[in-house]
């Protein structure tokens, strides 16, 4: 990845800690990144195996490309602190923090991530952190929470837990989350970090999750938490751009840059303005299409 090319992440693929298959091949279904489960997906009685199951997964595994995340316990459980010091000395690339209600919260986290980095000779800072919003006062709190700390890369819904705290649950047309959504996603835009959807889990209902997944892509997240190899290729499917966008999108960064070297930052193509917004979306159409395998070695949109 280029040095200045934002890190697409349209799935993360949660894997449950304490499964030895599912955590083995994580790494061959394709998903964007991979979140080992050290919290609800585990029971009380396999919270130290499965972070030792972990732990050795990440030392030993080669997960290729994906991004590694792991969701630890929460603040409030005995099962933290050690999370917290396995992970970092694991070398995890990003600790995803479940039930946030406070910058505070992110900033306890930061401290002990960067004691565990300290006492594990790794550089502190390497370590990147992330947060669950999962109940009303986390989701009013999500814009304090989304700029706690240079480290963060991104907040993520949690809408299980959220529509108990909510007092409902889910339903199919995603009434219930709609404020939820818009405040994580403008809380996340507003840092100038990532904005995850929830998890679909009726494994029954694929036209259900496709619908979602087509909702959250149209507000502007960058994707979804999944909890199934199932769901990464239907939206990988949603968010690769049609033939017609990958056009558009290389004829604004060609026409933007024939403008540079004449010295002008706005051109006119077709009859239509193009400013800075139209070629930063043109750019991520581009990421896009290339991690949507769209094109070939020079750049060209491959015909299917
Ligand atoms: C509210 C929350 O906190 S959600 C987050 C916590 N929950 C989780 O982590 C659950 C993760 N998901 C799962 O455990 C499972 O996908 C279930 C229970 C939802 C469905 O299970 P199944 O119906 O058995 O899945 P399915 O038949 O699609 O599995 C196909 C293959 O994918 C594997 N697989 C399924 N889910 C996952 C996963 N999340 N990660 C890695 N591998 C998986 C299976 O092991 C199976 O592999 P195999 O073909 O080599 O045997
Ligand atoms: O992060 C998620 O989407 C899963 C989760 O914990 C929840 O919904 O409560
Ligand atoms: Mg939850």
């Amino acid at each position: 990845m280029a040095e200045n090319e934002e890190r697409l992440r349209r799935t993360m693929m949660f894997v449950p800690g304490n499964n030895p298959a599912m955590v083995k091949d994580a790494g061959i279904y394709g998903a964007d990144s991979i979140m080992f489960d050290l919290e609800d997906a585990v029971s009380m009685a396999e919270k130290d195996a499965a972070r030792v199951l972990v732990y050795e997964a990440l030392k030993t595994q080669d997960y290729g490309k994906a991004e590694l995340v792991v969701r630890i316990n929460g603040l409030d459980t005995k099962y933290y602190a050690d999370d917290v010091k396995a992970m970092v000395k694991a070398g995890i690339d990003v600790i995803r923090l479940p039930k946030v209600e406070s910058a505070a919260m992110i900033q306890t986290l930061e401290k002990d991530v960067a004691a565990a980095e300290a006492e594990f000779d790794i550089p502190v800072g390497t370590t990147h952190l992330m947060a669950a919003i999962e109940s009303a006062k986390g989701v009013l709190n999500a814009p304090a929470i989304a700029a706690a700390s240079d480290r963060m890369i991104g907040i993520a819904l949690s809408a299980e837990d959220y529509t108990t705290d909510m007092k409902t649950h889910r339903y199919p047309d995603g009434a219930e989350l709609e404020f939820a959504r818009n405040m994580v996603l403008h809380a996340a835009r507003a840092a100038g970090i990532a904005a995850f959807d929830t998890v679909f889990t009726n494994m029954a209902d694929p036209d259900g999750f496709y619908r979602e997944t087509r909702h959250i892509h149209q507000l502007g997240f960058d994707g979804k938490s999944l909890v199934n190899p199932r769901q990464i290729a239907m939206v990988n499917s949603v968010y690769e751009p049609t033939k017609d966008e990958v056009i558009k999108a290389q004829k604004v960064i060609a026409a933007i840059e024939e403008a540079r070297i004449k010295g002008s930052g706005v051109i006119s193509m077709n009859g239509q303005m193009v400013d800075r917004p139209v070629v930063l979306r043109a750019q991520r159409v581009m990421s896009l299409a290339k991690v949507s395998n769209l094109l070939d070695e020079e750049g060209n949109y491959i015909e299917k």
